[in-house]
């Protein structure tokens, strides 16, 4: 059976007193994602890691941030055209592993509800969807809590 591998990393700039979404889940925050669309960084990472395990393009390409059409778009239903194009191209969605780099507040708690939205929009089993985090230990943009940043690894396999 052909497999291949995708990679996807994203940053988004945190903002005080701006909604704070991550895996489709809202985060109790005073900060949070600023973009063009809901600025999901984990969401948008693991579509990157699709787009690019099929050699589709990226994000970018395919939901512009120069398109009113994405803005304040659910990145959940991004991820759900990205399924569309890689089941288009004859490919299945195998597993995700995804790493969230913040240093407030503890992802931990909202992980189980980020899996089950991302199980929701991908199709895969939550057992077939790993979210991890850290801190940057305070260092650098992300531990002055200025940004946040995520990664994210999947497999796919030929239909
Ligand atoms: N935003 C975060 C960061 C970390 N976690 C959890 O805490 C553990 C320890 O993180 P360190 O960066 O201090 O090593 C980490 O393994 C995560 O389980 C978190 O939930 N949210
Ligand atoms: C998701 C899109 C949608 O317009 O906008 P942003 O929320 O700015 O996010 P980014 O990670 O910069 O990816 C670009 C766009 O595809």
């Amino acid at each position: 059976m052909k497999i291949k591998v995708g990679f996807g990393f994203d940053v988004h700039q945190l903002k005080e007193n701006h909604p704070f979404i991550l895996g489709g889940e809202k985060i109790d925050h005073h900060a949070g994602a600023f973009g063009h669309s809901d600025a999901d960084v984990l969401v948008h990472a693991i579509c990157d890691a699709i787009l690019g395990a099929a050699n589709l393009e990226d994000i970018g390409y395919h939901f512009p941030n120069t398109d009113a059409k994405w803005k304040g778009i659910s990145s959940l239903i991004l991820l759900e055209e990205c399924i569309k194009l890689l089941k288009n191209k004859g490919w299945e969605l195998s597993n995700i592993d995804a790493m969230l780099c913040l240093e407030a507040p503890k992802i931990k708690p909202y992980i189980p509800a980020m899996k089950a939205h991302i199980s929701n929009a991908s199709g895969l089993d939550v057992e077939d969807i790993s979210i991890k985090a850290t801190t940057n230990e305070t260092m650098g943009f992300i531990g002055r809590k200025e940004g946040v940043v995520a990664y994210a690894v999947c497999l796919i396999q030929k239909l």
